[in-house]
């Protein structure tokens, strides 16, 4: 018999080394289930496209840059309606619900699924679930309907709450089978889609007819596989304005020195820096520096603490190196700086989502509903190389994105921005060594700190 955890991801191979990492299908643990054409037949504004419906067999690759003789490799399902519906209408008693930190675009993927379940498929029994996946045992459910989602996209937030911890396995499938829920949208990041897959695990175990669908959301893109996530775009805007203001208020004095705090946990990069804002300020006469949540945690005293889901509890680190820059320059310098801290953080990730994030969360959520009402299940609907798929739930969780600092993108900030990489020898060995004999890092392309 299988382990729970092959459950996850069924895997097919092709001809010329072509791998289909597929995901569950309520069939795979209950055979002979009716089916029943997909109304989207019927409705004028699909009716007349041709091939509206994803072929079957249809699938997207995860690497899209390839040579003459590399295996086809790993590919994931294409997202999108099918011709065969698992659920009539009728039948469907879904439950939203949202996890995790806030994120632009929440209240748009919500608003997205009443509609899509709605106007597409004609089902109407919908609920949200109050605060996150406590809510599920421990507080009311919230009515939605096209009606009441109308304007829910013009709002930061997610109008149904959210929290983290409180996630309870057998608690939550327990109310979703005593609720009679049978499709279940799970929006949030790394640590909601751990438990969006246990959850869909137990309604395995209990063999209930219950589609699980999850929405990946991140605000500093820490999920694996998915080329990025809503809310990415409009945090990119916002960010610049606090970027742009440090830079104001950087130029408008002497030797001024602007810092910006940004989310992202996992950040490396150590030395050199007081050398480096020194030249800049005699370059110059002002800089701005945008510092990752997560960076330097090693330099910073240890706290050891959790939040309530069991993620490690950051230090302010935009503040100590503020207050380090002031130290060293005043005390070992004595060189009169003015520095201004702005920690945006919060302000980013609680606005509403801009239109580009909106076209993309709508579709997302639209291939979540595609999937459910095609009888898919234990999915992340996700988008790679710019197609929209349904990835399993232990590919999206099995690891989390780092910024690596000897990868192409990292080389192109480097080069926009100006700076240098601040690379010592140890990191240097470390990647020669990840990349194997085929290394292209050269000695002397590095800055030594
Ligand atoms: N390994 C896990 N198994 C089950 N549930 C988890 C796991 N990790 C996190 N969760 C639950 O997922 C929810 C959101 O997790 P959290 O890490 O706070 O945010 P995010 O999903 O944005 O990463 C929380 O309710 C938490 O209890
Ligand atoms: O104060 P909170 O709610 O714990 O949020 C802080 C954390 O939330 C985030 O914005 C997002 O993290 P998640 O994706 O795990 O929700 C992190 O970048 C940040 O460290
Ligand atoms: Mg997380």
């Amino acid at each position: 018999m299988a382990t729970p955890s092959n459950f996850q991801m069924k895997v097919t191979e092709g001809q010329l080394g072509y791998v289909l990492q597929d995901v569950p299908h309520i069939t795979d643990y209950i055979p002979n289930l009716p089916t029943y054409p997909n109304p989207l037949r019927s409705n004028p504004a699909y009716s007349v496209v041709k091939q509206y419906f994803v072929d079957m067999d249809d699938s997207v690759p995860q690497k899209i840059v390839v040579h003459k003789d590399t295996p086809r490799g790993v590919h994931f399902r294409r997202a999108g309606p099918r011709q065969k519906m698992y659920f009539t209408p009728e039948e469907v008693n879904a439950c939203i619900v949202t996890c995790g930190g806030l994120c632009p675009g929440l209240n748009t993927v919500i608003r997205e699924i009443v509609h899509s379940l709605d106007y597409m498929y004609g089902a109407t029994k919908v609920l949200g679930i109050d605060g996150g996946y406590r809510g599920f045992y421990a507080k009311n459910t919230i009515p939605l309907s096209p009606k009441i989602v109308n304007d829910i996209h013009k709002r930061g937030g997610t109008i149904l709450g959210t929290s983290r911890g409180g996630h309870d396995t057998v608690k939550i499938v327990d109310s979703i089978q005593d609720r009679g829920f049978n499709q279940v949208y799970i929006i949030g990041g790394d640590g909601t889609q751990k438990g969006a897959a246990v959850i869909y695990e137990e309604i395995r175990r209990r063999g209930l007819k219950v589609a699980v669908a999850g929405i990946p959301k991140t605000i500093d893109n820490d999920i694996p596989v998915i080329d990025r996530s809503f809310g990415f775009d409009t945090a990119v805007e916002e960010a610049q304005r606090a970027i742009n203001a440090a830079h104001v208020e950087a130029e408008s004095a002497e030797n001024g020195i602007g810092v910006v705090k940004l989310m992202g946990r996992y950040s490396e990069g150590q030395g050199g820096l007081f050398e480096y804002i020194e030249k800049r300020l005699k370059e110059n006469g002002h800089m701005v520096i945008v510092v990752a949540e997560g960076a330097g945690e090693d330099l910073l005293a240890a706290k050891n603490e959790q939040d309530a889901s069991g993620n490690k509890l950051l230090q302010d680190v935009g503040l100590w190196l503020s207050q380090r820059i002031k130290e060293h320059f005043s005390k070992e310098k004595k060189l009169l700086i003015t520095l201004k801290y702005i920690d945006p953080t919060y302000m980013i990730r609680a606005i509403p989502s801009n239109a580009s994030d909106n076209v993309y969360c709508t579709l997302l959520a639209q291939s979540a509903v595609h999937g459910a009402m095609s009888g898919f299940t234990g999915f992340t609907s996700g988008l790679v190389n710019g197609r929209h798929t349904y990835i399993p739930f232990n590919r999206i969780t099995e690891q989390q994105n780092k910024v690596v600092i000897t990868d192409r993108m990292w080389a192109r900030l480097l080069s926009s921005t100006n700076q240098p990489s601040f690379l010592c020898h140890k990191q240097l060995d470390e990647a020669k060594k990840e990349q194997g004999p085929q290394s292209q890092l050269m000695g002397d392309a590095t800055n030594i700190a």
